[in-house]
């Protein structure tokens, strides 16, 4: 059964087109990862299958129903953590979830204890009563989190929530999303960080400008760039390198440097090794190590676009 069917979807702001006549199909079940740079269009698409921003065009069916026209059912059967935290400081934990169910259409004793079972699973019953201005930023998101699925939403969708939050509670939170998915919810992540949607996703899309440029499994994904060999070069310094100039070298797609760790994406057939070392020397750096590396959904990303996912 498809939980989402996205057609032809646009969204602009004035005359700039942030979504651009995008389609997209969710299985139940799925754990369905956006994938994408800054500004390329994730929480655009996403707010608006949560009915919290406007479409310029296209549609938006939830379990075969369409959102613009069944809102009362769209509102019981999605679950969204947005990106920018939504919580009230002067609320209880406890209030904030109840609060927010009820807004989701849950009243009376349902909503007390489905309440207290979101709470429990997001491993805060002993602060219920306690003010989130009190929290970490790791029990604010996971607040956050309790306040999106006590109503049992078919499809919870998660906008980056472990952006700037510490390791234990970004670990609590993948966990997290695994469970609710065997719990029976199909859930749509979006991040840019490549790890976690390789970790978690059964299905990924990558988007850009608005626009899915891949879509599949990890291994489809990986398969589109089979023909790509990555280099790893880990240097002293990599204070003097010339990119350009290896960029220039036969068969060279890509050149990223993170630290002193120098990728480079290059046509598998092609044997340029040595001329990559020796420009590489000429250019004085000095090399520490050297390994090929699997190709992972960052280089997917990189060969696609031409761009990094993390600016
Ligand atoms: N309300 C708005 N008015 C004008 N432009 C907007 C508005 N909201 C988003 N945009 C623009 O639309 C584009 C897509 O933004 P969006 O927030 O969807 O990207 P994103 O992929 O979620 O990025 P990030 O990872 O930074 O959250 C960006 O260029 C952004 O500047």
């Amino acid at each position: 059964m498809n939980v989402l069917q996205i057609n032809q979807l646009t969204k602009k702001f004035g005359d700039f087109v942030a979504v651009d006549r995008l389609s997209l199909t969710i299985k139940e079940g799925e754990i369905f990862g956006l994938l994408g740079a800054n500004g390329a269009g994730k929480s655009t698409v996403i707010n608006m299958v949560a009915s919290l921003l406007r479409v310029t065009g296209g549609e938006i069916e939830l379990l075969g129903k369409n959102i613009a026209k069944h809102t009362k059912f769209a509102k019981s059967n999605i679950g969204i953590v947005p990106q920018e935290l939504a919580i009230y400081e002067d609320m209880t934990a406890c209030e904030n979830v109840k609060f927010f169910a009820g807004l989701y259409g849950l009243r009376g004793k349902e909503l007390r204890s489905r309440a207290e079972e979101a709470l429990a699973f997001t491993g805060l019953s002993d602060k219920r009563d306690s003010y989130p201005r009190s929290f970490s930023g790791g029990m604010k998101r996971r607040l956050n989190i309790a306040c999106a699925i006590a109503h049992r939403p078919k499809l919870i969708i998660m906008d980056e929530p472990t952006v700037g939050i510490d390791p234990q509670s970004r670990n609590y939170i993948l966990n997290s999303v695994k469970k609710l998915n065997e719990m029976g919810s199909t859930i749509i992540y979006t991040s840019h960080y490549m790890e976690e949607v390789e970790e978690l996703c059964t299905r990924i899309a990558i988007i850009d400008h608005g626009k899915i440029i891949a879509e599949g499994t990890k291994a489809q994904l990986k398969a589109i760039i089979t023909n790509q060999k990555d280099i790893g070069i880990e240097l002293r310094s990599a204070e003097g390198l010339q990119a350009e100039k290896l960029k220039r070298i036969a068969g060279v797609n890509t050149v990223m440097l993170e630290g002193n760790v120098l990728s480079i994406g290059s046509d598998a057939e092609v044997n340029n090794l040595s001329s990559i070392l020796q420009e590489l020397m000429a250019s004085g750096m000095e090399i520490r190590s050297m390994a090929a590396n699997e190709p992972n959904l960052e280089t997917v990303f990189l060969t696609l676009t031409g761009r990094s996912l993390r600016d």
